[in-house]
């Protein structure tokens, strides 16, 4: 890997991508990505099924890994540690660390079953250890209190509904006070009266200036809380910008024949 170009600059974005290629064998999903995200921005991805945006998000997280281009998180380069002067391969417990430093909501929960929503949000901490238990379990109710499943705290995930189970999961996914939050359509797998209360939190979450990427269909809900909305299409971003352009205004025909698509049957996959 090449060492950075801008390393050592202040005010350098939380997440940068650049030129990022991945393919599964012989299928290419994404292109060429760039992409940058700063403290405190809430950006929104959208796109056709299969455009590459939930692959996106796992590359950044180390889920994935990516065979081109450069993903750095801060001042690291996803997938690569330095050792010197030059960049090698990131060792597993280095990978580790980084990913528990940044929060991950996922379409389906994955919520630890045979634990309570408090032990679930807990953790969320300890992954990152050294908290004692008792302010764990603190912080723990908090930030149930924050997502309002307080009441709910001692119930295990069969005992809640997908949107319960779904604020849990955002309650654990920021419990270590990650960098960044990525969310992979955290309400795609909700019955469509329960959507709301998730996209409540996520909008408390926006406001408190938490950074963050939201890979979604609710094209609504990123018009209006998003900062910055990238509209990605067969593994490239086709346009880019404030949501009042790129969702009100878009200047792409691909960009608009998929909002009209999305916009005449909420119900079709995008
Ligand atoms: N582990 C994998 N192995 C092989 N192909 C994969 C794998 N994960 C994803 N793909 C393929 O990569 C392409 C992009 O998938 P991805 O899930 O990133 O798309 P997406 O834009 O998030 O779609 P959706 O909105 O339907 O979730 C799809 O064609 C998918 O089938």
């Amino acid at each position: 890997m090449t060492a950075p170009a801008v390393d050592g600059v202040a005010d350098v974005p939380v997440v940068s991508l650049r030129g990022v290629r991945k393919n599964f064998g012989d299928l290419q999903v994404l292109d060429g990505i760039d992409l940058d995200v700063h403290a405190g921005e809430a950006a929104f991805v959208i796109g056709p099924s299969g455009s590459g945006k939930s692959t996106m998000l796992r590359c950044v997280n180390s889920l994935e890994t990516y065979q081109g281009g450069q993903i750095w998180v801060g001042d690291y380069l996803v997938g690569a540690e330095r050792k010197g002067d030059r960049w090698v391969e990131a060792a597993p417990k280095v990978t580790a660390a980084r990913r528990a430093d940044i929060g991950m909501v996922f379409q389906r929960f994955n919520l630890f079953p045979m634990m309570t929503a408090l032990d679930n949000v807990v953790s969320g901490m300890r992954m990152v250890g050294g908290v004692r238990k008792q302010a764990a379990e603190r912080r723990g109710m908090e930030l149930l209190d924050r997502v309002g499943l307080s009441a709910r705290a001692g119930f295990y995930p069969s005992q809640l509904s997908g949107g319960q189970q779904q604020r849990v999961a955002i309650a654990r996914a920021i419990a270590a006070n990650p960098r960044l939050v990525l969310f992979d359509e955290p309400t795609s797998a909700l019955d469509p009266e329960l959507v709301g209360e998730v996209l409540d939190v996520m909008r408390d979450l926006t406001r408190e200036g938490m950074t963050m990427m939201v890979v979604t269909h609710e094209i609504a809900f990123a018009l209006e809380v998003a900062d910055s909305v990238y509209f990605i299409d067969h593994g490239v971003v086709v346009e880019s910008g404030p949501p009042s352009q790129v969702i009100r205004d878009p200047q792409h025909a691909r960009t608009r024949e998929f909002l009209t698509r999305v916009r005449n049957d909420p119900h079709e996959e995008p």
